[in-house]
């Protein structure tokens, strides 16, 4: 099915545009343009065969090397990056040539990183493959890597030169990555656009939000893309926003447990179903705090549970994942930043809630329930 595109220009320092639509694939040439001599498809052997037509088409246009990488998360590595690196040596990289990244978040924040690094920087456009990747991943020039000490330690912001998401790669992606997908959807329903939340609420058959070939998933993917754009368009960098909004901060809602979570499991939960649970801790924080009623609380239980994410987490875990919560990249020093939400005549307003009370953060986890 080929219908028409959605373009949605990213107008910051370094424009470029996010292309949304079913059967728009060959448009990746367009976005590489002609600059590019040599092009390295970055994917996983697992989605080599979904990426022929891509790789095809670059063929035909460029000098392609194409650079297989470990499927999921266990691409986001040191060990990773170094074997790309070695592939654009023997390719002989220049400034001038292009890295394509084929896959989900974990392969474009590898393959972002890689064309972060190489020669401090090459021309690079993202091709995601699932949901999450393409509402979120993708877009916005977060790159990185896991290490040891938890997860996206190593990294960069460096944004692409274009992004390309075609709905039609989702028609092969699991039932839950796509569900997983929704975690960052939903997030952005309620930091920043009330009309995902209904979508997600009222749609009367859920398979209908969930149907990647349907109109309701097609609009949530171009508002969260647009949540997101918006956003990273204000504060690339993240280093805050403008009266008391948190700036690209804001993204990291329900992010703080989240990762502590990933890290726990060694990665074993997906990074969406993370969100779902860290949004719903917040929630209870926020709550628990006097800034957001109970019912926009239990909001976030049935909107995220509506589309199957889990919204408990083990009861037993709380004290590990306070401990690698104080790592998160918001922390200053000793002191834990949460994104939470202030609710104020029903209006949701992000903001950055520090050093939040210890017994608040224990009871609020308590209060989640280690049921999913
Ligand atoms: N840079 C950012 O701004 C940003 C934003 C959100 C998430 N992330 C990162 O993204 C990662 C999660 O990304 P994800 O949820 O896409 O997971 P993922 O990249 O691990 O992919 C999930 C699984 O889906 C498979 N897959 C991908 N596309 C497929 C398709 N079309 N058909 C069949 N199988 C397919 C993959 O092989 C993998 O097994 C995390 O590492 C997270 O930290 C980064
Ligand atoms: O783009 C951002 O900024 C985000 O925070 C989006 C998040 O959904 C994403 O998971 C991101 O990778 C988190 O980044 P980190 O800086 O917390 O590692
Ligand atoms: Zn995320």
């Amino acid at each position: 099915m080929t219908t028409d595109a959605t373009v949605l220009p990213v107008r910051g320092a370094a424009p470029y545009d996010v292309v949304i639509g079913h059967g728009v694939s060959a448009r990746v040439v367009d976005l590489l343009g002609d600059a590019p001599t040599r092009v390295a498809l970055v994917v996983s052997d697992t989605l080599r065969g979904l990426a022929a037509p891509i790789e095809k088409a670059l063929a035909e246009r460029y000098a392609l090397t194409v650079i297989e990488i470990p499927e999921g998360e266990q691409a986001k590595a040191a060990a990773t990056a170094i074997t790309c690196w070695e592939a654009l040596g023997e390719a002989g990289f220049t400034r001038s040539d292009a890295v394509v990244t084929f896959g989900g978040g974990a392969t474009t924040d590898l393959g972002g990183f890689v064309a972060a690094t190489w020669l401090r920087g090459v021309r690079v456009v993202h091709v995601p493959t699932t949901l999450l990747a393409m509402v979120d991943a993708a877009v916005g020039g977060k790159t990185g890597i896991n290490t040891g000490a938890g997860k996206n330690l190593v990294g960069s912001f460096f944004e692409p030169s274009g992004v390309l998401c075609d709905l039609a790669f989702l028609a092969s992606l699991p039932h839950a990555e796509l569900v997983a997908g929704m975690g960052e959807v939903v997030k952005c329903g309620f930091i920043a656009d009330p009309e995902i939340l209904r979508l997600v609420e009222q749609t009367p058959d859920v398979d209908a939000v969930l149907d990647p070939a349907g109109p309701v998933l097609r609009e949530l993917v171009e508002r969260a893309i647009a949540v997101k754009i918006d956003v990273v368009v204000a504060d690339l960098k993240e280093t805050g926003g403008a009266d008391g909004h948190p700036g690209r901060e804001v993204l990291n809602y329900g992010h703080t447990l989240a990762h502590a979570i990933e890290r726990a499991e060694d990665y074993g939960i997906r990074h969406g179903e993370a969100v779902a649970i860290g949004c719903v801790f917040v929630a209870e924080v926020a709550h628990r705090s006097g800034l957001l009623s109970a019912a926009t609380l239990e909001r976030h239980r049935t909107a995220f549970g509506r589309v199957g994410l889990p919204i408990g987490y083990d009861a037993a875990a709380f004290a590990d994942l306070l401990a690698t919560m104080r790592v998160d990249k918001k922390s200053r020093g000793a002191q834990l930043r949460l994104i939470v939400l202030e609710e104020s005549d029903g209006v949701l307003s992000p903001r950055v809630l520090a050093a939040p009370d210890e017994q608040v953060l224990a009871e609020s986890y308590a209060a989640l329930g280690s049921a999913s």
